[in-house]
């Protein structure tokens, strides 16, 4: 099967394009090519379908293959192959999404070239039932939560995937591989989670790392950039806009008072294309 190699911010993904459904064994396939020793290495697969209510469906299997209903950096490369490979010539198109309806996405071109995409994102699901967590609580915020003894706060957002955010004093440098597992399978969250750890450096900008379901430490996550946003601004921690800084690099993440969407500005690149066997 042939692939694009492609990353947001250092999400790697192997994204493929011309099927019309997820080959039977996607999940076994996602476990051995993501494999970073014994495969081409990567943090999910990413297929680009044909869609009845978009321009395009997007579907995202994690590394673990599990699939997951969004995906923030992967949508970005979706927009930048389907322009780039010349399946479209508009500079602003739609893809239909498991967990997130059709989001509109805008390309920014320079040199015939996709360089930024911005991402309608929708809106936040903050209902704690809903996020899913097993917590009542529109939103779930700053609630206590505890790990192998360790407590926590915590805000519970949905993306169309959810997350869970932590404030810590040094995002940067926490200690991620211990603190994020056992956050990620915790009780209180049915579907397991996306956790982010983040510091508040201003009020437009924090500093965040990510533990992801399914995928483990990630450089970058683009639905947990908004989570973040959404939470920081639910906790009076900044403005409804800011830059996210993750240890892939920045995205700009909004949150639209008057439409309640979250709109996500970022990079994607491809960097080689490759034929793998299944
Ligand atoms: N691991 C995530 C999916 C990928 C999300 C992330 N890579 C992004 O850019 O949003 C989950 O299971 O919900």
């Amino acid at each position: 099967m042939e692939f694009t190699k492609m990353h947001g911010l250092g999400n790697d993904f192997l994204v493929f394009h011309g099927h019309q459904a997820l080959p039977d064994n996607v999940s076994d396939l996602a476990v051995k090519w993501c494999d970073r020793f014994f495969g081409v290495g990567g943090d999910g697969l990413v297929f680009i379908l044909p869609s009845e209510k978009a321009d395009f469906r997007m579907r995202i299997i994690n590394s673990d293959g599990s699939e997951a209903e969004q995906c923030g950096n992967a949508i970005r490369c979706v927009a930048k192959y389907v322009y780039d490979h010349k399946l479209t010539d508009k500079e602003s198109i739609t893809i239909e999404t498991l967990g997130a309806g059709v989001q509109p996405v805008s390309l920014k071109v320079e040199n015939g070239v996709v360089q930024t995409v911005r991402v309608d994102m929708g809106e936040p699901i903050l209902d704690g039932l809903a996020v899913p967590t097993t917590l009542e609580g529109n939103p779930v915020l700053d609630r206590p939560i505890e790990a192998d003894g360790r407590e926590f706060n915590f805000t519970a957002v949905s993306m169309g995937n959810p997350h869970c955010v932590i404030y810590v004093e040094d995002a940067p440098n926490f200690d991620l591989g211990t603190w994020g597992p056992k956050l990620e399978v915790h009780p209180y969250f049915p579907r397991k989670i996306n956790v982010e750890f983040a510091t508040v450096t201003s009020r437009d900008r924090v500093e965040m790392r990510v533990w992801e379901r399914g995928a483990g430490p990630t450089l970058a996550c683009g639905t947990g950039a908004c989570a973040t946003l959404v939470s920081s601004v639910l906790n009076g921690l900044t403005d409804r806009a800011a830059w996210i800084g993750l240890k892939g690099g920045d995205l700009y993440i909004e949150w639209n008072e008057e439409d309640n969407h979250v709109y996500m500005t970022g990079p994607a690149a491809a960097v080689y294309q490759g034929t793998i066997e299944a």
